[in-house]
């Protein structure tokens, strides 16, 4: 959009040259403003994809924030940062907006390398009071008076790390604004007991019909009752906080104020106004709706939560060819439903993603059985080695990404004890458009050092399903790892047979080389092998790993001793990743002599945003990588 179009149609945002001259527009102009904000929000993301409930959620919370805290001196961080939006508009990003996570466009989250109002990089959940309170003590330390702003929604605060920096917050006293964002949303429904108790909206209007009944008993009492309804007049703070969920926040020592109407911009502007003067750590808990003037997101905030592209003025999916497969996700979910028919101890268990991990389906039909924990991924973790230590099988679907923060639950909780539990690694590899945050590339080398585990990734669906039916049947701890997206559409299987562990299988004969490629990238090995015939007549195998842990170790040693070259490829960071496995199983043999061995995978730095497919061509991992590689390998 050019810059007069851009004048044309949003004059009020594209007058906004610096955050602070939001401060200097009178209440028409804001409305105004909030209105461009969200038709801009409305008309990019359905073209882009992104976070659309959560950001059109948090327009006035925004503008409110930024008519009180000036971003160029206080400090605001988001959490998750994927309600950001309306703050990228207002801070500088305007005219990259429509680059939102495209290939080198601006990051669907707040990156501080992107713009200096972005305070601190984020993606993953609940690290923003942690990260404002260290930012608080860095102030007092150096002396400096400006505000630290927290800004975390109602799902978040399910994450024991937001309650850690709640603690020391409370314990130190510093001056520190927590904004909580309730809409009683995660990206479902918010669980927990938290979640009910946040929503019980004791409102004051329930809390001044107790006030006005107790004090008239009060004033019976002879004497003394006029003081002691005088005491509890006095006391109307206290009285609210004890039947308000600011009982819980007074309890760690911050000074709650809410609940306030989220989409009431005067109002919020005032409170945070009045807040900005008060010392000491503060929490005020705004209320707002999910998806806010947009029809379609506020029916349906789960779904437009993250989205596809979309049409905008009917918010339906736009289609792609690719949709009528199946994507991994579903195949997991469908097949776990058929496995769990057949074992009743099976359980499922998800840490606040039952759409994403594609366990909604067990959830329907098994709602004992299935455990939504919120955004607890080492909770869910350890609960699940609970539950297998009583003869349970839990299988724990979580993001790859997420599950980093598991690490030492898995080693500790689950190895150690060697317990049946199945760890679900969804959106194992490059993931797209969220980028460096999200991207699951490092679960095989976090894992694969932990004894008693096996680890494992499917080339395409049915082994998908045979490897969640072996993992099942196997008496100890497995991982196993799979893309996000659809699959390649290959027949899926009616009984999900049982895999022999440590074993791999070769799919393709040849005596020119090997390729040794693990889940998602052994089709486009394949077809690399098939081209790299076709133009050169070199016939190279190709060797399907499926394990990580254990490895194939006399197959892969038997492909070492016949083969000249082995080239190691896997959608994994290459520091500790498959072909590093693969090297030590190599170099303990002494099976290295006569072979060159190269390794393809991502390399040893973050990977931005951009759709799966563009990443994994610059990468070079994709089938033309694998060819060039090949080409450069054959003599
Ligand atoms: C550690 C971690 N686990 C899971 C997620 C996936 N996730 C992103 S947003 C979200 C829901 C957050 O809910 P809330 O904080 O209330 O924000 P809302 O979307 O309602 O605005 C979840 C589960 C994540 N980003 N980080
Ligand atoms: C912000 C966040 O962490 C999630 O919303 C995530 O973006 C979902 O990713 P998928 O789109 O792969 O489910
Ligand atoms: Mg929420």
């Amino acid at each position: 959009m050019t810059e007069q179009i851009l004048q044309e149609l949003f004059p009020t945002l594209a007058a906004i040259k610096s955050p602070g001259d939001v401060q200097t527009l009178d209440e028409k102009e804001l409305t105004r403003l909030g209105e461009e904000i969200r038709r801009m929000i409305i008309q990019t993301v359905s073209a882009t994809g992104g976070h659309l409930a959560p950001s059109l959620g948090v327009v006035e919370l925004t503008m409110a924030l930024l008519r009180v805290f000036n971003p160029a001196r206080d400090r605001i961080v988001w959490d998750v940062g994927h309600q950001a939006y309306a703050y990228k508009l207002l801070t500088g990003r305007l005219d990259r907006f429509h680059t939102l996570r495209q290939l080198d466009g601006i990051s669907g989250f707040p990156r501080t390398c992107e713009s200096p109002y972005d305070h601190f990089g984020v993606g993953h959940s609940s690290t923003s009071i942690s990260a404002a309170l260290g930012m608080a003590a860095a102030r007092d330390l150096a002396h400096q008076d400006h505000k630290v702003v927290a800004v975390i929604g109602d799902g978040s605060m399910t994450a024991g790390l937001a309650y850690e920096g709640l603690n020391q917050a409370g314990g130190l006293g510093k001056d520190l604004v927590v904004v909580l964002n309730d809409n009683e949303m995660s990206i479902s429904r918010n669980v927990g007991a938290l979640s009910s108790f946040l929503s019980r909206k004791l409102s004051k209007r329930w809390v001044q019909r107790f006030k006005k009944e107790a004090e008239s008993i009060m004033r019976q009492i002879p004497k003394i009752g006029d003081d002691i309804a005088e005491y509890a007049r006095r006391s109307e703070d206290s009285l609210k906080s004890f039947f308000t969920p600011g009982m819980l926040f007074e309890a760690f020592r911050f000074t709650y104020i809410g609940p306030l109407q989220g989409h009431d911009m005067r109002m919020l502007t005032n409170v945070f106004q009045q807040t900005r003067e008060l010392e000491g750590p503060i929490l005020v808990h705004v209320l707002t709706k999910k998806g806010k003037g947009y029809a379609p997101a506020e029916t349906n905030p789960t779904f437009y939560h993250g989205v596809g592209c979309f049409e905008p003025e009917t918010g339906a999916a736009r289609k792609f060819d690719a949709c009528a497969l199946p994507s991994y996700t579903e195949v997991f979910g469908s097949t776990l439903c058929k496995l769990a028919e057949e074992d009743e101890r099976v359980v499922a268990i998800t840490a606040a993603m039952p759409e994403g991990t594609g366990v909604s389906c067990f959830a329907d039909k098994y709602p004992e059985r299935f455990f939504d924990v919120g955004i607890c991924e080492q909770h869910a973790v350890t609960f699940a080695a609970g539950l297998a230590s009583q003869g349970m099988k839990p299988v724990v679907a979580i993001y790859s990404t997420f599950m980093q923060r598991s690490y030492d639950q898995i080693v500790h909780d689950v190895c150690l004890q060697n317990l049946n539990v199945t760890l679900c690694l969804d959106r194992g590899g490059l993931v797209g458009e969220d980028g460096a945050t999200h991207h699951g590339v490092y679960d095989l080398s976090f894992l694969r050092h932990i004894p008693n585990l096996v680890v494992m990734a499917p080339r395409n669906e049915p082994e998908l399903q045979h490897m969640l039916a072996t993992a099942l049947a196997f008496d100890g701890p497995v991982a196993l790892r799979y893309p996000r997206g659809v699959g390649e559409g290959a027949p899926l299987a009616q009984t999900p047979t049982i895999l022999p562990i440590g074993q791999g299988e070769l799919l393709r004969e040849g005596t020119d080389g090997v390729v040794v490629a693990l889940g998602s990238r052994v089709s486009p090995a394949l077809e690399a092998a098939r081209m790299l015939c076709e133009e050169t007549g070199k016939d190279v195998a190709v060797f399907n790993a499926r394990f990580v842990k254990p490895l194939p170790a006399e197959q892969l040693l038997a492909l070492a001793a016949s083969q000249p070259f082995m080239l190691l490829v896997e959608e994994n960071a290459l520091p500790g990743g498959f072909g590093s496995a693969v090297l030590e199983l190599l170099a303990d043999h002494d099976a290295l002599s006569n072979l060159r061995v190269r390794r393809l995978g991502v390399p040893d730095r973050f990977v931005e945003h951009g759709s799966q497919k563009e990443l994994r061509a610059r990468l070079g991992i994709n089938r033309d990588g694998i060819l060039k590689a090949l080409h450069a390998l054959v003599r």
